[in-house]
Order: C-alpha cells, then sequence, then structure tokens
C-alpha cells in the first residue's frame, strides 16, 4: 500500500461552554455551514459535529463537543470535558447573568479537567455573541475578563456572521501550530528512523542529538497539545536511541 494513504489525518477536539441560549449552537453552526455534519444526541445534551479544516495547509479534523448549557445538563456534560484542546466560550451581550456566569463555567471547566496544567494548554476563546441585539455588557468589561485571564476575546454574532470565522481561526491556531503540525505528520508517514530524524545515513552522534533536540522541543508532551504529539514524540526518542547506537 502507497504509505501516503496510510497517513491518519490530525484531530483536535473543541468543546463549547457558555449558559443556555447565549448562541454556542448557532456559531457553530454558522462557522460550519454545509460542511457541518450535525448528530443530536438529544438524551445526552450533546451535539456532535465533525468539520474539516485547513490549518495554514494543512487538514485537520475537528470534532465539535456542543455542550447544553442548562444546569440540568450538568451531569451530561461534565464527561465531555476530557482531552478537549481548544474550547468556545460563550455569553450573550445582551443578557448579564450569561457574563456573570462566565466564572462558574471556567470553573467547571477546572474541575473537569482537573490536572491544572492540562487547563493551561486548552486554547480559549471568549464570544461576545449577539452583538446585533442591544447590549447590556461593554466590550471592555468583556474584554478585560478575557485579558486577565490569558484568553482571546472576540465579538460575534452568529446571526450576521460577524467574527465567527476569524474566532475560529483564532482558536484552531491556538491548538495547533503549524510547525508541530507539519513534524509530527513527517515523523509519523517516515520510512526509517535516519528520516524521522532527516539526516542523511551515516550521520554521526553530534548530527543525531542536533536533529532530536530541534524536534523534541517541538514536540515534547509536556509542551505540545497539538493531536498525536506523544505517539510521535515516542517515535522520535526511539528512532534517536536506534541511531545513537549505530554511532557507537
Ligand atoms: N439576535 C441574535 N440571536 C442569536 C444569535 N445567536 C443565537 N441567537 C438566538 O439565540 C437562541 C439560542 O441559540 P442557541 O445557539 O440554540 O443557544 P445555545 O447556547 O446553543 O443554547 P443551549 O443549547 O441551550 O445551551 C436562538 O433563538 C438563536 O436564534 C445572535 O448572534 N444574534
Amino acid at each position: 500500500m502507497e504509505m501516503g494513504k496510510m497517513k491518519k489525518s490530525l484531530r483536535i477536539k473543541i468543546i463549547s461552554m457558555g449558559n443556555a441560549e447565549v448562541g454556542k449552537s448557532c456559531i457553530i453552526k454558522r462557522y460550519c455551514e454545509k460542511r457541518f455534519v450535525h448528530k443530536y444526541l438529544a438524551t445526552i445534551g450533546i451535539d456532535y459535529g465533525v468539520t474539516k479544516v485547513n490549518i495554514r495547509d494543512k487538514e485537520v479534523k475537528v470534532n465539535i463537543f456542543d455542550m447544553a448549557g442548562h444546569p440540568i445538563f450538568y451531569e451530561v456534560r461534565n464527561e465531555f470535558y476530557k482531552d478537549t484542546q481548544g474550547a468556545i466560550i460563550v455569553f450573550d451581550v445582551s443578557d448579564r447573568n450569561s457574563f456573570e456566569a462566565l466564572d462558574s463555567w471556567l470553573l467547571e471547566l477546572q474541575n473537569e479537567v482537573g490536572n491544572q496544567s492540562e487547563v493551561d494548554n486548552i486554547a480559549v476563546c471568549v464570544c461576545a455573541n449577539k452583538t446585533d441585539k442591544k447590549r447590556v455588557v461593554d466590550e471592555s468589561e468583556g474584554r478585560i475578563w478575557a485579558d486577565t485571564r490569558g484568553y482571546h476575546y472576540f465579538e460575534t454574532s452568529a446571526q450576521t456572521g460577524e467574527g465567527v470565522t476569524e474566532m475560529f481561526q483564532n482558536l484552531f491556531e491556538g491548538v495547533v501550530s503549524a510547525d508541530q503540525v507539519e513534524a509530527i505528520q513527517k515523523l509519523k508517514a517516515a520510512r526509517s528512523d535516519y528520516e524521522r530524524l532527516g539526516v542523511q545515513l551515516g550521520a554521526s552522534k553530534d548530527e543525531v542529538n542536533k536533529a532530536y533536540r530541534k524536534l523534541a522541543v517541538l514536540l515534547h508532551p509536556d509542551k505540545s497539545v497539538a493531536p498525536g504529539s506523544e505517539e510521535a514524540f515516542k517515535l522520535l526518542v526511539a528512532a534517536r536511541t536506534t541511531l545513537l547506537k549505530k554511532c557507537s
């Protein structure tokens, strides 16, 4: 079989958070349009969809878990936080309660993910939605909330489309850097340890170590949340070990 055909496409997991009726589903639908495969799992209060996006020329599959915002669905939502790489946290600019609820959504995220370093690795975009409506929460208030927590802030309207594409693009780029994507794909597709490290046959110890370090910085599981980086890192370590043995 041709190697190229065996390459798995990259996958990322995104969730939506925010009070009921703030417009989470509408934002997602607006973005995904015709490419959105929509399955409503009514009994568990979650909408699940898959879309494909290009992040700087790399095709990435995005699994979107659209959470029901109503408190009664908490027991259903909580199991979907695991392994999340990106999150949109939405409030409605015409509803102050939904803005004031943002901290409790963050708390839910922290509680469910558990590990703080994992939480820190999640790319988060704050959406001030329904900007087409009469607002009661100013842009400056929303922006300050997001900035003080280190999140990107976007003003969106699922109705007019304002800010939606820009917000998702930013989110995806926050999850997967182009260099990481490329390094993972190359490592997985490579057919020899030399190819994995990108060194010539008969490379010296120094060359092997140098090539290893360059890739390890990108792929170390503590640093990379790009999908597949853990597996790629293992391949990298194994390739280096084998080649170093050959050098001595
Ligand atoms: N004017 C206006 N209405 C919006 C906008 N986005 C969503 N809505 C409306 O707000 C309501 C709720 O939208 P949904 O997307 O279903 O809200 P949700 O956050 O997914 O709600 P839950 O699934 O209950 O958590 C719908 O009636 C939408 O038509 C927007 O940008 N502008």
